[in-house]
């Protein structure tokens, strides 16, 4: 049977990521679903009559979804489903002051997805989305690698174009990897990191490497500066849209994403950025890599800060 994947929020990052993933055309189906009366359905007509033009088959359905659940029908035999549904961040802001008032949004979407298409890959991006990760989780009491958060993808490409910028290289002979949470206590890892095949060590002074491990870390609030209203949204739906394709493919393929950690690097009971294999069921398996005992000693302070947050989000 073909594919089926649900993006739920039709906003900047939602429109975004339906387009991509439309684009693909490995989906026979797209939903997107808002609040929103009409935006839905605008957006997939509108993204119906660029078939044509991109040479896509995929079918693009628009739903308007009511507070009682009503339209998740449309949802229904969804392979994966991205829920990119709460505020963004205005310029000041950290992520974590939208905690409470996304953790009822994605509460009440988690429900209907774990009422309507209980056999999805649920894919977070919401914000703070360590914190929505796990709660999306107990919301829908998936098996936990099921649900998983979209955040290492962004933010080793936002490391990744910083260093080509830097070296002035090909972002394709960059190679980087983030870990940890997708704020403060992002990890970014040097160690890990390759210009045309050699450590990033010798293409780079530490003090360099330093400043751009800085401006990864800040690179979500550099862009909400820059917009002045919303937050970026090409690069997330990016990193969302290709996980949502690893998962219909079922493909293996090894990337940093937000999921459950139970024993890797000798931490547990957390949802945490670390490299996992994506496939049908969501996260495969967590994929451990050697670290600097620097970056393992951020990494274990970021499972602590993040857990305790974690623990919060409970009775949201
Ligand atoms: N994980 C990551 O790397 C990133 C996360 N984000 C986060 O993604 C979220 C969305 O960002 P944008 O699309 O830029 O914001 P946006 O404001 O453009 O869109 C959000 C959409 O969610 C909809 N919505 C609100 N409640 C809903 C509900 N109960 N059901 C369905 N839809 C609902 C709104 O009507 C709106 O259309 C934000 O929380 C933002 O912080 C954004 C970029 C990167
Ligand atoms: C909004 C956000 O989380 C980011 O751009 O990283």
């Amino acid at each position: 049977m073909g594919k089926k994947v649900t993006v739920v929020g039709a906003g900047f990052y939602g429109s975004t990521t339906a387009q991509r993933l439309a684009e693909y055309d490995v989906f026979d189906t797209v939903v997107i679903t808002d609040i929103v009366e009409g935006k839905p359905a605008g957006l997939a007509l509108d993204l119906n009559q660029s078939r044509a033009i991109e040479g896509f088959e995929t079918k693009v359905v628009g739903v308007t979804t009511g507070p009682n659940g009503e339209g998740y029908e449309a949802i229904e035999g969804s392979d994966v489903v991205v829920i990119t549904a709460g505020l963004p961040r205005k310029p000041g802001m950290s992520r974590m002051d939208l905690l409470e008032t996304n953790a009822k949004i994605v509460r009440q979407v988690a429900e209907n997805v774990a009422k309507y298409a209980p056999n999805a890959v649920v894919i977070v991006v919401s914000n703070p989305l360590d914190e929505m990760t796990a709660l999306a989780q107990l919301a829908t009491q998936f098996p936990k690698n099921r649900v998983l958060g979209q955040a290492g993808m962004l933010d080793s490409a936002r490391f990744t174009n910083f260093v080509a910028e830097a070296l002035n290289v090909p972002v394709a002979s960059v190679k980087t990897l983030t870990l940890g949470s997708h704020g403060d206590t992002m990890v970014p890892v040097p160690s890990k990191s390759t210009v045309n095949g050699k450590p990033l060590r010798e293409a780079m002074p530490a003090e360099q490497i330093e400043e751009l491990v800085v401006k990864t870390r800040n690179g979500g609030a550099e862009v909400v500066a820059l917009l002045k209203t919303g937050s970026a949204y090409y690069a997330p739906s990016a990193a969302a849209a290709r996980m949502a394709k690893a998962v219909a493919e079922d493909s293996g393929e090894v990337m940093p994403v937000c999921a459950w950690v139970d024993g890797e690097y000798g931490i547990s009971g957390v949802y945490l950025g670390v490299e996992a294999e994506i496939g049908a069921e969501g996260v495969k398996r967590v994929v451990e890599t050697d670290l600097d005992a620097d970056e393992r000693a951020s990494l274990l302070a970021a499972a602590d800060a993040v857990r305790a947050k974690q623990g919060d989000v409970a009775n949201m």
